[in-house]
């Protein structure tokens, strides 16, 4: 995707496409970690009265140097006088006209950050291709940038198609309809990773009439998902749907379960990503392959978004069929629990389950305790 530069507010989620260095040092001097007294390491003792010889606010003005049996009130962020080493929490001090003394012990450590312990200018604080969570964002900002150039958010279109199919809120009434609940799931997995949706459409299995919607689609977006009729169905019309607009495909299918149908292709210069109506399969299938793809075209790597992990199971896991599974599961403190519905059109599971746990194909069964490989289906 091309480069664009936006407004800090409006940077999370994004990633980054140049290297970000530090415009200043961080701090810019010795600063206080306390409330308190800044004072020399020769004059800290217990009992030990000094003499206040003034003050020291964040954003202030400089305080006075320090010399032998003075002490400066400083406050947390405040920059330390010159000849202090250390400051003393108002907590272990009694002040009393002009004079503070150390009533108490008062260590461990110095409550100092010492100038340029955070970044010094000029250092690499964000390289390339990072993706601006909110951590990064501080940095960001901490580095004194109002804006970062990153790569443009692809374009997202979706369409779902299946007669079957109503907007939420419409199916109750109607018995030979359900939900079209695929495309919000999709549409907000996309969004999670940088995507903008720019257009959510709904065809009938009509080969015909979804060919002008996918031209449609084709024209607004980067990246074309189409969802159902992916499988062998009389009505499925997901790849002759894109045929007219030159559909090369990259793979037909995949050995994978749940979703085997996910397919993947380009046409008119777009990316098109065939999703399995299923909706436990197209959420599943969206994890596994939409996201890496929108990684990449943001100048990511897609490893990064397919971070697996090796976790215990809390529950028992059944040998694995002819396909590579991945198996929904909730985090629990003692492991991953495999959710108990496993069915590829399952909804209600996808609220319960956090994990995917990925076992080759013809796995043995695997006992409560023993260690999966895993990837979190949603951060
Ligand atoms: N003879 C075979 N039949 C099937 C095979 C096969 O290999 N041979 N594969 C099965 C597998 S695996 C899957 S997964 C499904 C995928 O089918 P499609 O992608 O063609 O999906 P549909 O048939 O259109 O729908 C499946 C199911 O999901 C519901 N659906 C579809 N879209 C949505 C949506 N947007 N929101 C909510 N629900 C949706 C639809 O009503 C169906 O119940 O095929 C197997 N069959
Ligand atoms: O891929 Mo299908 O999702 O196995 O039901």
């Amino acid at each position: 995707m091309p480069a664009e530069n936006v407004p800090l507010i409006e940077a999370d989620g994004r990633v980054l496409a140049e290297p970000v260095r530090a415009a200043l040092d961080a701090p810019r001097r010795a600063v206080s970690a306390m409330d308190g007294y800044a004072l020399r390491d020769a004059d800290a003792a217990i009992g030990a009265t000094l003499r206040v010889i003034g003050e020291s606010f964040a954003g202030g003005a400089l305080p006075p140097p320090l010399g032998a049996g003075e002490c400066v009130r400083i406050f947390t962020g405040a920059a330390l006088p010159d000849g202090a080493d250390r400051v003393i929490m108002q907590e272990n001090c009694t002040a009393d006209a002009g004079a503070m003394t150390i009533a108490r012990e008062y260590g461990p450590g110095w409550h100092v950050r010492a100038a340029g312990s955070d970044f010094r200018a000029g250092d690499l604080l964000l390289p390339a291709g990072r993706l601006l969570d909110p951590g990064a964002i501080v940095t960001l900002a901490g580095a004194d940038r109002d804006s970062a150039l990153v790569h443009a958010a692809p374009r997202v279109a979706l369409i779902a198609t299946g007669d079957e199919l109503t907007a939420p809120g419409t199916a109750r009434d109607n018995p030979l309809t359900i939900p079209e609940s695929v495309s919000f799931g999709v549409a907000a997995l996309a969004r999670q990773h940088g995507a903008r949706i720019a257009a959510r459409l709904r065809g009938t299995d009509d080969l015909a009439a979804l060919t002008a919607l996918a031209g449609q689609a084709l024209e607004q977006a980067d990246v074309v998902i189409v969802t159902g009729g992916a499988s062998v169905g009389e009505r499925d019309f997901a790849k002759p749907m894109f045929a007219a607009h030159g559909l090369e495909l990259l793979f037909p299918k995949v050995a994978i379960k749940p979703g085997k149908p996910v397919w993947l292709g380009r046409a008119s210069g777009r990316w098109v990503l065939g999703l399995p109506g299923n909706p436990t399969s197209a959420m599943v299938t969206a994890r596994l392959f939409l996201a890496p793809l929108l990684a990449a075209l943001q100048g990511r790597d897609p490893a990064a978004v397919l971070n697996w992990q090796d976790h215990p199971l809390s529950a028992p896991l059944p040998a694995t069929g002819d396909r590579e599974t991945f198996w929904r599961a909730r985090g629990l403190a003692d492991g991953l629990e495999p959710v108990r519905n496993q069915d590829s059109g399952a909804q209600a599971t996808l609220a319960a389950a956090q994990w995917l746990i990925r076992r080759a194909a013809d796995s043995p069964a695997l006992d409560a305790g023993q260690p999966v490989s895993a990837l979190r289906i949603w951060p």
